[in-house]
Parts: C-alpha cells; sequence; structure tokens
C-alpha cells in the first residue's frame, strides 16, 4: 500500500461516515476510489485512493513515518473483522494475534469554508528548531481549528484534530526540551502540581507533555559495596562415581553430561539413602537431574521389573504447565535407557478425557500441576495413587503462596490416605461421603475461630489443614523401615524458605538438608544467582519506560550480538499490548518495504471482479486468512521475532511459543511470571524487567532464566526512580547490581538500523529518536481504537498491579506515588484513562500526603522523646500513644504471620486493672482513715 491512500471504516451509511469520507476525499485530493469493501466486519472497510498517479512520498521523516504507519497498518489488518472492544477483549484472552485497524496517521482535515484540501501534516516532520518552534506560535490553537466546524455544525475526526494540536504542543515542547537537561529536573512539590495542571489543560486544550519535561530527578545511589556469595556449579567427579546402574550412566554421557554439578554430587547420594531431602542449590545448577536420575535408577533396578501396569510410582508437582512439559521430556530423555518406564504428565489446558486415558493405559512416573493433579485425584479412579514411592516438589516455595498451598495439602491427603487405606477409599460410597462430610462440617464449626486466624497464615493453614494426614504419616505403617521411607518427599528450589522447613518438619521424617552454598539454615535471606550473571539495574522516569524498552531491544536485538531476550511483565494484558505494539514499531524498524506496483483504476476494477468469480469457482468464500493476504502486501521478514507467553493463551499456543523460542537464536520473548519458575531456555543473553519483582525471591527466578548450568548471562531492572529503594533491597541479600544510565539506552536511537530504507532520517539526537517512537505509538493509538484498548486494559492492569504489591514492598513500590498521568504515557496513552478519574489520583495523592506528613510528626515526636530521655525528663504521654498509634504500619501483616489481635481481652484486662486500682485506693483511704 503506497502512503497515500487511506482506509476509512464505514459504520453503516450514516451521514456521519460519509462526511468523514468527503473529508478524507478532501484530504488527499482527488476523487475517491474504493477499492475493495472487506468481505467481513460489522461496518465493512473501504480502502480510498486518490485517482491517478500518486504524489511521490514525501522525502524524509514524512515519508518514513507514513510508510511506517501504513506498516502498522498492514499488521493491524490482519484482525479477521473490524476491530472493537469486544474483538479485542476476546483476542486478548484467547491470545490469538490481536491487531489494530488501519487508519492513516495522517490527520484527514480539510477547511470545510474553503472546501480545501490541507496538506497532512506530521508530527514526526516538523523539525525540533528554534524556527519550527517560532513558527508554531502563529498556529492555529485547538479552538481555532474547531471553529468553522463548529460554526457549520460538520462532525469533526477529533482525534486528528487532537493529533494536530498535540503536534503543536509537543513540537514546542520537545523543541524546548531539547535544550534541556535530559531528566528535565524538577522538585517533587511542583511534580504533583504540574501533574493537575497537566491533566486539566489536556482536557482543555489536548495538552500533550513532553517526554523529557517534567521528569522527577534520578537519585544517584551510593556504591555499596556487596560481596556476592559464590556457588560452585560443577563438581570434579563424574556419573560414574555415583552408585548408578552403569546402563543409565552411559545414557547420561550419550546425552551429553559427563560430570556432576555440585548439587547432583551432594544430592544424589541422599536421595538414593532413600531419605527425605531437602534440596537448595541457584538456578540452572542442574536439580532437575539430581532427583530425575535417583528415580529412574530405582524404578530401573526394581525387580520385578517396572511396566505400565505398575501404576504410579513416582509424583512430580511443579507450579507451572510448561515447566511440567519441560520436566517430563526431561524424564522422557532418561527413560530411553529403559523402555518399560513410562513417565507422563497432567496439565492444566489439556482434554481431561485424554489424560484419563494415558493414566489408565499406565502411567510410571507422573508430572503434574497441582490443580490439575488435584482434580484428577477427586474425579478419575483410574489414578492409583497407593503404589507411590517418591514424591518431588519442585520449586517447594512457590508452592506455599497463594493458590497452591490448599492444592498440596489435598494432594498430600490423598497420597497418604491411599498409601494406608487403598486406591478404594478415595471413592467412597455415597451414603459413606455424606456422613464424613456432616462429620467435617461439624468439626469445621468447632475450629471455626482456628480457620480465620488459618486464612491469614498460609503456612498454618496448610499445616492445620493437613494435621491428620500428617499425623498419619507419623503412624508406623509410614515410618521408614531400615532407613527406606515407604513415602520418599523431595522439596527443591534456589530459595527454600524457613517456612517451607516448617512444613518440611511435619511431613517429612528427619529430612537432610542440601544446601549447595549456605550451612543449611534456610532462615538466610542472602540470595544466591549464578556467578556469571551480571545484574544491571536503569531507573527510569516513568513517561520515558516505553521508549527506553524500545532502546534497549533495539541496542541488544538489532545491533547487538545478544540477541535472545526474555522481558518480564507484571500482567497478561501489558504483556499482550506490549507484544502486538513491539511487533508493529520496532518488529521492521528502518526496513525497506517492498512496494507493490499502483494499478490503475480499471486494473484494480478489473481485479475485484476476478477475485469475485475466483471465490465462486471454489464454491466458498475466501478465508479470513486469505482475505487478509490481498488486503495486505506481503512484507519483508522482521528483524526481530516477538513472542509471548501468558496464562490466559490456549495450552496449543503456549506450547508452541514455549518451543519455539526455546529453540529460537534470536527473538524477545514478552512474558508474565509464568515463566520465571524452572524453565531451562536455552542461550537467553538478557533478562530485562520491565516491572518490578513481587519480592527478591521473584527477583532470583526471573533473572534465573539466563546464566544456566555456568554459562554467561545479563539482567536488567528497569525501575522509576522512586523504587530505587528495591537496589537496596537486593544489596542487602548479597546481590550486586550496577547502573546503566537511561541515556546510555536511548542513545541506540541515533544508530543506524541493518538494511535500512534509504529514506530513513536518522534521529539527530536521542530525544529527537525517542519522542518519534513515542509519538508513533501515540498516534497509532489515536487512530485505532483497538489499540487504544488494548493499551488502556494494559494500563488499568499495571495500575491494579501495582496496588496489590506485598505489603512489605509497598514502601518502595507504593501505589499512592504512582504519577497516573506519566505511567499512561508510558502506555502510549495521551492521558490516563477516565475510568481512572484525575480526582482518584488527587485523592492519592493527598491520602499519601497525609500519611507523609504524619510520618514527620510521629519522627519528631520520637525526637522529643529521645531528648526527653536524654534531659532526663520523663515523656509525655501525648507523645507516647502517638508512637504508639504509628506501629500500626510497622507490625507485620497478619498474612505475614503476626499474631491475631485480641482486642477483647485487652480491654478486660484493663477493665480488671482499673478494678484493682479502685480497690487498692479504696483499701488505702481505709487504711489511711483507721
Ligand atoms: N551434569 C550436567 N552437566 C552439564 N549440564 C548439565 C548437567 N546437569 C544439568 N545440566 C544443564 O543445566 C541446565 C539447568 O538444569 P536444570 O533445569 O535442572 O536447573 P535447575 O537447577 O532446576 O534450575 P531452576 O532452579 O531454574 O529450576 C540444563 O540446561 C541442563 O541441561
Amino acid at each position: 500500500m503506497s502512503s497515500n491512500s487511506i482506509f476509512i471504516h464505514m459504520a453503516g451509511a450514516t451521514a456521519a461516515t460519509h462526511s468523514n469520507l468527503t473529508a478524507a476525499g478532501n484530504a488527499v485530493q482527488g476523487p475517491i476510489v474504493v477499492l475493495k469493501k472487506k468481505t467481513k466486519g460489522p461496518a465493512g472497510s473501504f480502502c480510498v485512493r486518490r485517482a491517478g498517479a500518486p504524489a511521490p512520498p514525501p522525502v524524509g521523516e514524512l515519508g518514513r513515518t507514513s510508510s511506517a504507519s501504513d506498516r502498522t497498518s498492514k499488521i493491524f489488518t490482519k484482525s479477521k473483522t473490524t476491530p472493537t472492544h469486544r474483538n479485542l477483549s476476546n483476542g486478548a484472552t484467547t491470545g490469538k494475534k490481536v491487531t489494530f485497524s488501519i487508519q492513516s496517521s495522517k490527520p484527514i482535515i480539510s477547511d470545510p469554508q474553503e472546501n480545501n484540501a490541507k496538506p497532512p501534516t506530521n508530527v514526526l516532520s516538523s523539525k525540533i528548531t528554534p524556527e519550527s518552534s517560532k513558527k508554531k506560535e502563529a498556529k492555529p490553537c485547538v479552538k481555532q481549528i474547531l471553529s468553522p466546524y463548529k460554526k457549520q455544525n460538520i462532525k469533526v475526526p477529533f482525534k486528528n484534530v487532537n493529533e494536530n494540536a498535540a503536534a503543536t504542543n509537543s513540537q514546542s515542547s520537545e523543541a524546548s526540551s531539547a535544550n534541556h537537561n535530559f531528566d528535565g529536573h524538577r522538585d517533587d512539590n511542583s511534580h504533583s502540581h504540574a501533574n493537575r495542571t497537566s491533566q486539566s489543560s489536556s482536557k482543555q486544550s489536548s495538552f500533550v507533555s513532553s517526554l523529557f519535561a517534567g521528569n522527577p530527578k534520578i537519585p544517584t545511589l551510593p556504591k555499596v559495596d556487596v560481596s556476592p556469595i559464590q556457588e560452585e556449579v560443577f563438581s570434579s567427579d563424574s556419573f560414574e562415581s555415583l552408585d548408578i546402574n552403569p546402563v543409565l550412566v552411559s545414557h547420561v554421557n550419550k546425552l551429553g553430561y559427563s560430570s556432576l554439578t555440585v548439587v547432583q554430587q551432594r544430592g544424589i547420594p541422599a536421595i538414593l539413602k532413600g531419605s527425605d531431602v531437602l534440596i537448595k542449590s541457584q538456578t540452572g545448577s542442574g536439580k532437575t537431574l539430581t532427583y530425575a536420575l535417583p528415580i529412574v535408577n530405582a524404578l530401573f533396578t526394581r525387580t520385578p521389573r517396572v511396566d505400565r501396569s505398575a501404576g504410579v510410582l513416582a509424583l512430580v508437582v511443579v507450579p507451572t504447565r510448561e515447566l511440567a512439559l519441560q520436566t517430563y521430556r526431561w524424564l522422557e530423555d532418561l527413560c530411553r535407557a529403559c523402555v518399560s518406564i513410562v513417565p507422563g504428565y497432567l496439565i492444566g489446558g489439556e482434554k481431561k478425557k485424554s489424560e484419563k486415558h494415558r493414566l489408565r493405559r499406565g502411567v510410571n512416573i507422573l508430572v503434574a500441576t497441582p490443580g490439575r493433579l488435584q482434580d484428577h485425584i477427586s474425579t478419575t479412579e483410574c489414578l492409583k495413587l497407593s503404589q507411590v514411592q517418591f514424591f518431588v516438589l519442585d520449586e517447594a516455595d512457590r508452592m506455599l503462596e497463594m493458590g497452591y498451598e490448599k492444592a498440596i495439602s489435598g494432594i498430600l491427603e490423598a497420597l497418604v490416605e491411599a498409601k494406608l487405606h487403598g486406591d478404594e477409599k478415595r471413592f467412597l460410597s455415597k451414603h459413606e461421603a455424606v456422613t464424613i462430610k456432616d462429620a467435617s462440617k461439624r468439626r469445621m464449626a468447632d475450629e471455626e475461630e482456628e480457620d480465620s486466624e488459618q486464612e491469614s497464615n498460609p503456612s498454618k493453614k496448610f499445616k492445620s489443614n493437613n494435621s491428620e494426614a500428617i499425623a498419619m504419616m507419623t503412624n508406623n505403617s509410614m515410618k521408614p523401615k531400615d532407613g527406606k521411607a515407604a513415602l520418599q518427599t523431595i522439596m527443591l528450589s534456589a530459595t527454600l524458605t524457613e517456612e517451607v522447613q516448617r512444613l518440611a518438619g511435619l511431613s517429612l521424617h528427619s529430612p537432610e538438608v542440601v544446601d549447595v552454598s549456605g550451612d543449611g539454615n534456610l532462615d538466610d535471606l542472602s540470595a544466591v544467582t549464578p556467578g556469571l550473571l551480571v545484574h544491571h539495574y536503569t531507573l527510569v522516569p516513568a513517561k520515558l519506560r516505553l521508549v527506553t524498552l524500545f532502546a534497549f531491544i533495539l541496542s541488544k536485538c538489532m545491533y547487538g550480538a545478544h540477541r535472545k531476550m526474555l522481558v518480564f511483565m507484571a500482567t497478561q494484558d501489558m504483556v499482550d499490548y506490549h507484544t502486538a505494539l513491539l511487533q508493529t514499531v520496532l518488529a521492521r524498524y528502518g526496513r525497506i518495504e517492498k512496494k507493490t506496483p499502483v494499478k490503475s483504476e480499471e486494473e484494480m476494477q478489473a481485479d475485484q471482479v476476478l477475485d469475485f468469480f475466483d471465490a465462486k469457482k471454489k464454491k466458498k468464500k475466501p478465508l479470513a486468512g486469505e482475505a487478509k493476504k490481498a488486503d495486505v502486501e506481503v512484507d519483508d521478514e522482521p528483524l526481530i521475532h516477538f513472542m509471548q507467553l501468558r496464562g490466559n493463551m490456549s495450552q496449543a499456543e503456549r506450547t508452541n511459543v514455549f518451543n519455539q523460542f526455546r529453540t529460537a537464536s534470536s527473538g524477545v520473548l514478552l512474558s508474565t511470571d509464568v515463566a520465571a519458575r524452572g524453565l531451562d531456555l536455552p542461550s537467553v543473553s538478557w533478562i530485562v524487567q520491565f516491572t518490578g519483582p513481587t519480592s527478591v525471591r521473584d527477583y532470583v527466578h526471573r533473572v534465573g532464566r539466563t546464566s544456566r548450568a555456568n554459562t554467561r548471562g545479563d539482567a536488567l531492572l528497569v525501575l522509576a526512580p522512586s523504587e530505587a529503594g528495591f537496589i537496596e533491597q537486593l544489596e542487602k541479600s548479597k546481590i550486586a547490581l550496577s547502573e546503566i544510565k537511561v541515556e546510555k539506552i536511548l542513545r541506540a536511537f541515533i544508530l543506524r538500523p541493518p538494511k535500512v530504507d534509504p529514506e530513513f532520517v536518522l534521529p539527530r539526537s536521542l530525544q529527537e529518536g525517542a519522542t518519534k517512537l513515542q509519538l508513533q505509538c501515540e498516534h497509532l493509538l489515536l487512530s485505532d481504537t483497538t489499540a487504544l484498548s488494548m493499551a488502556t486494559k494494559a494500563y488499568m492492569s499495571f495500575i491494579r498491579a501495582y496496588a496489590s504489591y506485598p505489603r512489605d514492598m509497598r514502601q518502595i513500590f507504593c501505589y499512592k506515588a504512582l504519577h497516573l498521568g506519566h505511567y499512561a504515557k508510558s502506555f502510549g496513552l495521551r492521558d490516563a484513562p477516565s475510568c481512572l478519574h484525575a480526582h482518584q489520583t488527587y485523592r492519592a495523592q493527598a491520602a499519601h500526603k497525609l500519611h507523609q506528613e504524619k510520618q514527620v510528626v510521629r519522627q519528631k515526636a520520637q525526637f522529643k522523646k529521645v531528648l526527653a530521655q536524654k534531659s532526663g525528663a520523663q515523656p509525655k504521654m501525648a507523645t507516647i500513644s502517638e508512637f504508639d498509634s504509628g506501629l500500626d504500619d510497622i507490625t507485620p501483616s497478619r498474612s505475614m504471620g503476626a499474631p491475631k489481635k485480641k482486642p477483647s481481652v485487652i480491654s478486660l484486662k484493663s477493665e480488671k486493672t482499673k478494678k484493682l486500682k479502685k480497690v487498692s485506693k479504696s483499701k488505702a483511704k481505709v487504711k489511711s482513715s483507721a
């Protein structure tokens, strides 16, 4: 599609759309030719092209931008129907490639009074020079632009007017900011005020804020000497040194593993002994083989020979589906040495019927996600657990987090029940089930008080729910015999916690702890990450977040040698939106576009007729894909491949993306935390955390997707200046980070892309380059409702995720301190969506201010108290009570294990003490009177 074509979506034959069409026709100066009516879509879409020979696209930035927007159009026209919000939500949830609709990013404004076409102005084409900023003053303001339309009551394509105004404003602001200091520093008080002003003014005059002005100051963090904990990965021992069947050892060697990693050297003998084991070692150190090899060995050397009929002998529970598939593949590889042992898997999203069929045929080593396994336990009779000898909890600490602990407790209970009383007991007769239900109801009523306490403390809940199961486990029949337990439990993670140990203390029999880098004290908060992993962070003002991500991806995947990257984001909607945006804006950055020869009017009409007959010949309508292909020109291969992985994609898509990214030599995978645990993705060179993790533990697992098995890797953490406290937390956990200045990242914009379009004009400054891309995104959202809707959803989900950080992290990731307008900009939005109304921001900011003031008062009071104590004076009661009230904020939340408050007891106590005082007073009076 050449650059001077415009698509207009027809929403029925309304006067409004006709007026739009007329306006468009005017804008392109010439009669309108309806090239093609799209086959699908409620409104129908028409491609409008000016008849006659096209004017050559303007050379320079204007030309490039318009072609870029055309490219954008092409990608986004791949959508099946004319995009609506409904379409969007469907696409977003099914994981299908949601694409945005086509519209020219050029303003389609004509002067209705003169009925003359105005040459379309392009924001990006305007050069940022003092002259241009001077000229700007002569340009009409939004009101002036709108006034003729208002007079004649003509429906105005608002977004284009907005765009024009935006151009005017942004030109001036960018021009001014070009001479500014990079950060555009400003003090915090004026900051919120400016926000207010900008937001209110945006309502009046569509003010578009500059990227480089009004940003908070980037703090310079003090250099801290951190000595990270070093953990050796490989040992000097070979697999032959283990007490493992030689056939299996030679098979492992054939798979490419000759020497043992340290965790394997220490963990495998511990598991072979038969005792319960807790294993903690850094990410990518080979924990999977540590438990998989002894399990396969035990089944391999068992007599009689293990085959399908032996039932489930080992149960491996992992938190995510991809990890389950990966683990299954490991076991499948190992079991090639002994084909009678059958591994299998149960994961959500797969057909339960086929899983049942697999179970019925017989599986010996079963890998499963907790939810699906629990489902099968309660519904699938052919799932027999009585013979299970190994129970593995990979990523055990994750299993204790919300949503998992209940499932795990259910699984453990069923496992113990099956081992003690056989599988038949699991499916009781109806009568028995009702009786038990009644009994449990009664018991629940008795324990109501206890439950309310457990709710706030997951680990406690786990223990209590399992009390019966665990009691049974300690029963004589389950106790280890000859040093070997009837059920051997193995728990592993790179971040095993003290909580897991407590759980282990109840459910495991004197477990052996294999802590590769530590002394077995899991309470230690120090984090261990691979020695060859280099940690970086960058402090980026909210407004620059999007362009920083763009620049970083360009610098590593287009100009750099490290072309495989994993980007973590907080929510599924963020992943979905950013993938579509990156595919549109960045995948073909600076790339030559294949231009199809422009056909004459007659040729095109002939094409249409031929198309129609072709479709009729085949006696079917052209498929959606075919229609799309016809509409969209074949473009060059993208320079960067973007993929996405998130929980709400279909399982087939998830598996497909996972496999694709695993085998790819380059590409960028955007993902939620679904990819954070356990995944072994070869040769990923960069991990980018675009949103901060919820804990140091999550940080360790996210960055652990690179630098696996003693290879080199890098990680970048993108933080806002207000979130710099997280760096301190990481340093306390012995993770040393180095800063990459945001300016350095943005320098990618002034590099010439490979295979560049000859018309590509290299930005003269990084500010100009950043602004260009930002505006390109903003235009896309202004011209495409689907894109806008996706961006809004992503933004809203981000805000919601930010508000739900764990309590202990809220001081760093403080929702109330978020500058909603600036963050909206980082999603390509020109204003925070109306649903998060401005007054909410002000309320939140006011609350934050109040909180800060209270803190200052508290600190002053405390200071006074200390002074008073030093001077020997008694502290005033008011000071004490102020200090006490402050404790509410710093006591650990109940969900974090804080004891339940007992106000009634306290008040009773105080009543008692009052009475006692009264009695003693009256006694004293009596005495004195006597
Ligand atoms: N003995 C070995 N020799 C060489 N490479 C090994 C060995 N054992 C495992 N690996 C490789 O190390 C990588 C990481 O293994 P694995 O996934 O088991 O790590 P992990 O410790 O479970 O990591 P995470 O904590 O992230 O789950 C894999 O690519 C695997 O092929």
